[in-house]
C-alpha cells in the first residue's frame, strides 16, 4: 500500500477539562479527496487546527508525507506542502485581486533580494500569479479590489491563494458556506480542477457536495471518527445514519 500523505495517530485535544478530540486515527492517501463530516461541535475545525499547526495536540501524532510534524508551526507545515483555507474568508479587501494572489505566490518564493527590488521585476511572479487567476477564472477581475468581489468570487480568490504554494495536501473548511446552489455547483467544479493530482481534506456541511466530491468520507462525532468509507458505504452505514445523516440522505 502507498504511504499515506497524512496520518493521524491517537490524536487528542482538550480545552481545560473538556476533551474535544478523542483519539483520532485517520489516513489520507496521496491524491485522495477525503471529506470530514459530522454534527456541529463534533471537532472538525479543531482537527484541522491540529493538522495545520494552528493548535498544539494534547497527545498523539500528526505525520505528513512520512514526517512527524506534531508541534510544528503553521508556516513550517505549509512550507512542507500542506495548505489550508479557513471558514472565514482570509483575503486583503483593500488590495486588488492580482495583488492578493501575488502576495500568496511571493510567500512561497522567499527572495533574499526582495527588499531591494521592485516586486514587478521578480522573475516569474507575474506569470505565476496570472496562471492562478486564470485557473480560478478571476483574470478579468484582476485589477479590481478584492473587497468588491462577490462572496463566491472571494472564495475563488481564496482557493487561488491556497493553491499558490503548489501544496500536496489542501485542507478546505466549509468552502461552500453561504453560497447559492449555482455558486456551489461552480465552486465544486473549481475545487475539482484545482485539486486534481493533490490530496484534499474538506469539511463541508452540504451533503450533496460531499457525496459528489469525496472519494472517501470520514465521520466525526463527539471527537471520534465513527466511520470511514466510500460515499455509498457511508450512506448505508447504520451508525452514521443514526448519528448524523438522517434517513433522507440514505433514501
Ligand atoms: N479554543 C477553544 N477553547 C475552548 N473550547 C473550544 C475551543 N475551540 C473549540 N472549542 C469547542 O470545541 C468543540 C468543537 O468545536 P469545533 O469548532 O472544532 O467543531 P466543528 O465540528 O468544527 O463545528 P461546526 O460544524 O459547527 O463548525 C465545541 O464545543 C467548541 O465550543
Amino acid at each position: 500500500m502507498t504511504e499515506p500523505i497524512l496520518q493521524l495517530k491517537a490524536l487528542c485535544k482538550s480545552f481545560g477539562d473538556t476533551q474535544i478530540i478523542r483519539g483520532v486515527d485517520l489516513e489520507v492517501a496521496p491524491g485522495e479527496r477525503r471529506a470530514l463530516i459530522g454534527p456541529n461541535g463534533a471537532g472538525k475545525s479543531t482537527l484541522f487546527h491540529l493538522i495545520s499547526g494552528n493548535l498544539a495536540a494534547s497527545s498523539g501524532t500528526v505525520a505528513f508525507q512520512g514526517r512527524d510534524i506534531t508541534g510544528w508551526s503553521p508556516q513550517r507545515v505549509n512550507r512542507l506542502g500542506l495548505a489550508r483555507s479557513f471558514q472565514i474568508t482570509n483575503i486583503f479587501p483593500r488590495l486588488t485581486v492580482f495583488e492578493n494572489v501575488r502576495l500568496a505566490v511571493m510567500r512561497q518564493q522567499p527572495q533574499p533580494t526582495a527588499f531591494w527590488r521592485r516586486v514587478e521585476r521578480l522573475p516569474g511572479l507575474r506569470e505565476a500569479t496570472d496562471r492562478l487567476l486564470e485557473q480560478v477564472r478571476l483574470h478579468t477581475r484582476a485589477t479590481g479590489l478584492a473587497g468588491e468581489l462577490s462572496y463566491s468570487e472571494q472564495r475563488s480568490l481564496e482557493i487561488a491563494m491556497t493553491v499558490a504554494s503548489d501544496p500536496r495536501l489542501i485542507l478546505l473548511d466549509e468552502p461552500m458556506a453561504g453560497m447559492s446552489s449555482e455558486e456551489t455547483e461552480y465552486t465544486l467544479n473549481l475545487i475539482r480542477e484545482v485539486t486534481a493530482g493533490r490530496a484534499l481534506l474538506i469539511v463541508e456541511h452540504d451533503m450533496d457536495v460531499v457525496f459528489k466530491l469525496a472519494d472517501r468520507i470520514s465521520v466525526l462525532v463527539y471527537g471520534e471518527v465513527i466511520a470511514t468509507g466510500t460515499p455509498d458505504e457511508i450512506r448505508q452505514h447504520r451508525g452514521v445514519r443514526e448519528a448524523y445523516l438522517g434517513e433522507e440522505v440514505a433514501a
